[in-house]
């Protein structure tokens, strides 16, 4: 199924986001309230399970099934030398995915995520945002579409990730454009930049700015233009998931970034959506910030893959487990506080 036909279609469901479900939302909230704890006791805890069970609602949300979507895709402006890395580690990396041995393989497996792996066009990198727009709209629409494959209505959380070689300078640039402030303050060391790397991605950052700026004039538009395809797929799922009422946990900084056209478009996208965590990669806490979130974790990772989403799952099953699983103070005849 081709979820958006057009950027029509993109645009129209972006700009009609349903809301939770208030009625399951206060169930939860009143069975909380009841449970064997001094109220507000399990701290955010608490939140997470009134979220989960506010978009899947339900009294008490399930985590049963858990879904890591980690999209890949190749850069254009990775010839640039903006990366640690060469392009070629994107398709190793996939391969090292599909065989078991990455990091996010390790980490799903802990915390029992299923994984999906999906490639866009690994062997058609984007153009070089330097030069002119990452994608024809066709092709954006197609990463679009590749993200909201991966959503189905009966996942109880989606986690999301991504691998693509220099994603962290379209990254960069997408925030410079949309949130402001200069190249240097959005772009990091990504992989592990030396001086004069860093240099010419920042380089790489003002020039794709100054060629299509005034252009990005809206989600769909800054996508294709300075985004990639992993990224835009990451768009495509958020969205797709919000229509689907599923729950989703951001990873790190290239995530977070894929959300930042939306959110331009309309504030409210990030409703469904919770930060796994507030990665090491230099702007991710001002973008965590300017779109209004709280990260779940502090662990100084800058991995991507989903790694800190498939840690912070853990978190999420911890809160539901609580909020199923405990006895009331009537079921256990406790004495209730004033
Ligand atoms: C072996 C390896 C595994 C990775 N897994 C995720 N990334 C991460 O690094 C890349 C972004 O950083 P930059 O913009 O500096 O290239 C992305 O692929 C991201 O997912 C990796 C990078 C490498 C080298
Ligand atoms: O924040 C991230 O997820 C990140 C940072 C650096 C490189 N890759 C991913």
């Amino acid at each position: 199924m081709t979820r958006f036909r057009d950027r029509a279609a993109f645009d129209r469901a972006l700009a009609a986001l349903p809301g939770p479900d208030m009625l399951a939302r206060e169930a939860a909230a009143s069975r909380q309230a009841s449970l064997t704890k001094p109220a507000g006791s399990l701290g955010r805890l608490e939140e997470i399970a009134l979220f989960m069970a506010g978009w899947q609602g339900r009294e008490r949300p399930r985590a049963e099934r858990i879904r890591a979507a980690l999209f890949a895709g190749n850069h254009g402006v990775a010839a640039r030398g903006v990366s640690a890395f060469p392009p070629e580690v994107t398709s190793q990396m996939v391969a090292n995915f599909h065989n078991g041995g990455a990091a996010i393989n390790a980490l799903a497996a802990a915390c029992g995520t299923e994984l999906m792996i999906v490639p866009i066009d690994l062997d058609r990198p984007t153009a070089d945002i330097c030069d002119g727009p990452a994608m024809a709209e066709a092709e954006c629409l197609a990463a679009i579409n590749a993200g909201a494959a991966a959503v189905r209505p009966d996942i109880d959380l989606l986690l999301l990730g991504e691998m693509g070689i220099g994603n962290t300078t379209p990254a960069a640039a997408i925030c410079a454009q949309v949130l402001g402030g200069e190249a240097k303050q959005w772009a990091g060391r990504g992989t592990g930049l030396d001086a004069r790397g860093l240099e010419r991605k920042q380089e790489a950052v003002r020039r794709a700015l100054a060629l299509h700026g005034e252009a990005c004039s809206g989600a769909f538009e800054t996508l294709r233009r300075l985004g990639g395809r992993e990224i835009a797929a990451i768009a495509g799922a958020v969205l797709a998931a919000r229509m689907d009422h599923v729950p989703v946990l951001l990873d790190g900084f290239i995530c977070g970034a894929a959300v930042v056209p939306l959110a331009r478009d309309n504030a409210e996208i990030t409703g469904h959506c919770l930060a796994a965590h507030c990665s090491a990669e230099a702007g991710h806490a001002r973008l965590l910030e300017a779109l209004g979130f709280d990260p779940l974790l502090r662990l100084d990772m800058r991995l991507g893959e989903a790694s800190g989403a498939a840690v912070a799952a853990q978190i999420v099953r911890s809160a539901l487990a609580a909020h199923a699983g405990m006895a009331t103070f009537a079921e256990a005849a406790v004495a209730g506080g004033l």
